[in-house]
């Protein structure tokens, strides 16, 4: 299967995704292809005694086709042929998978292989009085304030293009508030002019902030600034990058604690953003 070096197939389809919402993702970039690249027992290594079932946030989750890889590769769960392994005891991850595209979602929900362990919910995350109150109670069902880890894939770009330099660095400050440990997926800069030219050819003006884009370039390197210099996280590793050049990077909070008692879903605004 040929991995296109945008975001999208290739075709007109992709206009008609403005968040990024294709309908068949993971055709063209393989989950496969990403959760190879995270070593098998990360998750012991990073909560080597947890105190009760982790929690996963997973931002843009599509038709979930990643999701389920990355649930499966966590917990190491093969698929086998006709029947699917269940976590083992002691293994326990549930997930939060959310997307903007409610038919992508209704998808997703209708081909989980882990209904109890996987829920997936349409809900556009920079919709914060919507996010704030249905995180808060998925949480709240665990007794916990924020997730032990959240993923990030492919989505940063979305947000940026959408929402322009002052919603990125919402986003992120968001997603270090709510989250231990952050996966992140950022798109580099090319994919940003790949999609302007795709709608262009579609005889659609660019998106609305593309032009007035102040945070652009390197955005591994940009991403990784606002994280650590404004949103109190480290960058715990690089996994390597895939063949269509996306880097996996894992950064953890220096501010929450293990139990995920540190200040919940708090909007506050970082100081790279009061400069915006
Ligand atoms: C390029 S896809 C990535 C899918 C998946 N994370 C992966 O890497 O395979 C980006 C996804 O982000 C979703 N998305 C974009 N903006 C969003 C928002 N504000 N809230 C929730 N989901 C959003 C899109 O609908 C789309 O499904």
């Amino acid at each position: 299967m040929a991995a296109p070096m945008g975001e999208g197939p290739p075709g007109p389809e992709p206009g008609a995704a403005p968040y990024g919402n294709f309908p068949n993702y993971s055709r063209f970039h393989p989950p496969e292809a990403r959760v190879r690249l995270l070593p098998r027992g990360l998750l012991r290594s990073l909560f080597p005694a947890p105190a009760g079932p982790l929690l996963g946030l997973d931002v843009g989750c599509n038709s979930g086709e990643l999701s389920v890889a990355l649930y499966r590769h966590l917990l190491g769960l093969q698929e086998s042929k006709g029947s699917l392994d269940e976590p083992a005891a002691g293994k326990d991850l549930n997930l939060l998978c959310c997307d903007i595209d409610p038919v992508l979602i209704e998808r997703a929900q209708q081909c989980s292989p882990f209904p109890a362990s996987i829920s997936f919910a349409e809900l556009d995350i920079m919709d914060s009085s919507a996010r704030d109150s249905f995180l808060s109670s998925y949480l709240g069902r665990f007794g916990r304030s924020t997730f032990d880890i959240g993923f990030c894939m492919s989505v940063t770009m979305w947000i940026h293009l959408n929402h322009g330099d002052r919603g990125l660095v919402e986003f992120l400050a968001f997603l270090s508030s709510v989250c231990t440990y952050l996966l992140m997926e950022p798109q580099p800069w090319k994919c940003y002019r790949a999609a302007a030219r795709r709608l262009r050819r579609l005889g659609r003006s660019d998106f609305d902030h593309f032009r007035a884009l102040a945070i652009n370039g390197d955005m591994v390197e940009r991403i990784t600034q606002i994280l650590t210099k404004d949103c109190a996280m480290e960058l715990v590793r690089c996994f390597g990058s895939t063949s269509w050049d996306r880097s996996l990077l894992l950064f953890k909070s220096s501010a929450s604690s293990p139990e995920g008692r540190s200040p919940v879903l708090k909007n506050e605004v970082p100081e790279q953003e009061q400069q915006l």
